[in-house]
């Protein structure tokens, strides 16, 4: 089967502003993938691109077999797009708005099913305009999951999310996953990104400049290990390609347990502000 959504040399400029510069992306279906970047890296125009929101300059762009520019309702029932939710809507209460959007779809979820999943059961009664920043959010996310969508966008889904909130949607976006919908997710968070994500793709200045399952992107496995530990009193510490060696050995010189020990590995936000800031390792 061919991949859920496929992309070669995508372009798209605003005036002189080349926002997005030859992108290649793609997503197999089942896979959860997140575009990691800085702000203005041509995150959300790729995104809105995909959803058929935005138009292009250049590049072949495939989602669930269609080209974007050309999609029909039919394609769209089948993608779940999290929108901020539209003002004209916010007289409308959490479960209305639920209970509407599904009628639009032909196999929606049981609407009271994803407002307990969101989270929302005691707002069900709540306007819209009556939300927290959050709440709304997780509303925007109720309205993008009700079709039953086999491909989600979720764009920076868990901005302003208390971190509860963000811990209980993670694992929404980790049953759906489950259940075989196919995501892409935009977010600045890097814990979201290695939790949720089977891969990685660094965006900068409108291109891919790393990708990678979360664990070794960037050659993070690869990387020296820093071990340290106390001897004598003094703080010690090695870097090494042979961490599970250094520590035998300390274990024999220091005979058993060795004090203070740490072995630590650059973290993804390590690996990532190096990506970003033009070093390529
Ligand atoms: N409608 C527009 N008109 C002109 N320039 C735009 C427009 N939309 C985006 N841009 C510019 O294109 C570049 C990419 O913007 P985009 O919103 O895609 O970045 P992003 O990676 O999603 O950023 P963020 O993390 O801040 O959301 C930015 O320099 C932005 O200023």
């Amino acid at each position: 089967m061919p991949n859920a959504v496929e992309v070669a040399g995508l372009r798209k400029s605003y005036g002189e502003k080349h926002a997005v510069d030859g992108l290649d992306l793609h997503v197999a279906h089942g896979e959860v993938v997140a575009i990691l970047g800085p702000n203005g890296a041509g995150k959300t125009t790729t995104v809105e691109i995909l959803e058929g929101y935005r138009s292009r300059d250049a590049g072949d762009v495939r989602v669930l077999g269609q080209d974007p520019q050309s999609g029909d309702r039919a394609w769209r029932s089948r993608l779940g797009i999290v929108l901020q939710t539209n003002n004209d809507l916010a007289e409308a209460t959490v479960g209305e708005l639920v209970h509407h959007f599904a009628r639009f779809f032909p196999d929606p979820r049981d609407p009271d099913e994803v407002i307990d999943s969101v989270g929302l059961r005691e707002k069900v009664t709540t306007r819209a305009r009556q939300l927290s920043g959050g709440q709304r959010r997780r509303l925007d996310v109720a309205l993008g999951i009700v079709g039953r969508p086999e491909l989600l966008f979720l764009d920076e889904p868990t901005t302003g999310f208390d971190p509860q909130a963000r811990r209980s949607f993670w694992d929404l976006v980790e049953a759906l996953a489950d259940g075989g919908t196919t995501i892409l997710l935009t977010t600045h968070y890097l814990e979201e990104a290695e939790r949720l994500a089977d891969r990685v793709l660094v965006v900068r200045d409108g291109r891919v400049v790393a990708e990678g399952p979360p664990a070794s992107l960037g050659g993070r496995t690869a990387r020296q290990a820093v071990v340290r530990w106390t001897q004598d009193g003094q703080p010690r510490e090695v870097r090494t390609d042979t961490p599970t060696q250094v520590v035998v050995e300390l274990t024999g010189t220091l005979g058993g347990e060795v004090p203070g020990l740490e072995v630590l590995r650059p973290t993804l936000e390590d690996v990532y502000l190096s990506l970003i800031d033009g070093g390529t390792s």
